[in-house]
């Protein structure tokens, strides 16, 4: 069960007349949250004070221990403001005064409304108004931010999307989170520039080999590294279920596909009968299943 399916044929499914189906919408706050957790884990170096204090380094304070970057006012790039980059652009915005950047083939309108918005706000208290760009190009969002988040479907057009050419157009110091797929970073040449590049700084929850690293990740004090656990919250867990669960039942009783995967709480509510639906099959047209609004 998962909301990607990048692991799936869906063509040979779709041409053998199988049904595809995926779990969207219970994941997003999930996600972005442990994306906006790598974030700070990775600016504010977390992983490594907290390995030097378990080994019993730690010695008093010092001014320059553990300097890390702080957020507030710098700009957060997200590429892929689907339903996940923009929860977390949200975040990072409203949580810590970012402006945002960000890069997809659609426009997010709604994301900018909301930047927008409350930039206006900060702005009717006094504070510095946050701001939004869409940039034309993925190297725009590259050379501008400070943090930068990958949220895009794996796919040809987004494969090693971050590689050589583009780690080095990045800030030396910036920080570069991915909890969408592993293979969106060619990872052995990422682990080169953070050899390169002490004070850039990673934090991963999705690997290009996954279980495994590539040899030197493990190593390196610039990378924080967790095992695919974004949408690890009960919560979510509970709804990635009973979405899975509802696509098969639906499939079995001959209902049609969900009119909207993205409005899917119809589903989730524990004290009402869900709606005589699957909730989202992503071959449904291709198939030809008929469609079904509440
Ligand atoms: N680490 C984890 O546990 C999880 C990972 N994911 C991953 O996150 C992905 C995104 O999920 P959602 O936000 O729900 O999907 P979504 O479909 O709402 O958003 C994906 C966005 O990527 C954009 N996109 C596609 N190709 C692009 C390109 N070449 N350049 C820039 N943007 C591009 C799309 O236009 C869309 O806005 C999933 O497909 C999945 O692979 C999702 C949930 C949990
Ligand atoms: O839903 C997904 O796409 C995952 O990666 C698992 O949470």
């Amino acid at each position: 069960m998962a909301v990607g399916y990048n692991n799936v044929d869906v063509e040979a499914a779709t041409r053998n007349g199988i049904a595809v189906g995926n779990t969207p919408g219970v994941l997003t706050e999930t996600t972005a949250e442990l994306a906006a957790s790598l974030s700070l884990a990775a600016a504010r170096r977390i992983v490594e004070a907290d390995q030097f204090m378990r080994a019993g380094l730690y010695d008093g304070w010092l001014p320059h221990l553990f300097v890390g970057n702080l957020l507030k006012g710098q700009t957060v790039g997200v590429i892929g403001a689907g339903r996940i980059g923009s929860a977390y652009a949200r975040m990072m915005i409203e949580g810590f005064k970012m402006n945002l950047i960000y890069y997809d083939l659609y426009q997010s309108t709604r994301l900018e409304k909301f930047v927008t918005a409350y930039g206006q706000f900060l702005k009717a208290n006094g504070e510095q108004p946050v701001t939004w760009k869409r940039a034309a190009t993925m190297e725009d969002v590259l050379r501008e931010a400070d943090v930068i988040s990958l949220h895009p479907v794996l796919d040809k057009t987004t494969y090693h999307l971050i590689n050589p050419e583009r780690l080095a157009i990045m800030k030396k110091e910036a920080v570069l989170v991915n909890a969408s797929r592993g293979p969106v970073i060619d990872e052995v040449a990422l682990v080169e520039h953070l050899k390169a590049n002490p004070m850039f700084r990673v934090g991963l929850d999705v690997f290009e080999d996954e279980p495994y690293m590539k040899p030197g990740l493990a190593e390196m004090k610039n990378a924080v590294v967790v095992p695919h656990i974004a949408s690890a919250s009960k919560w979510t867990r509970e709804g990635m279920a009973s979405l899975a669960a509802l696509n098969v039942l639906g499939k079995i009783k001959g209902y049609p596909a969900w009119g909207n995967p993205n409005l899917i709480e119809p589903f989730l509510k524990e004290d009402a009968t869900p709606p005589a639906a699957c909730p989202s099959i992503v071959n449904a047209k291709q198939l030809g299943l008929p469609s079904s609004k509440l």
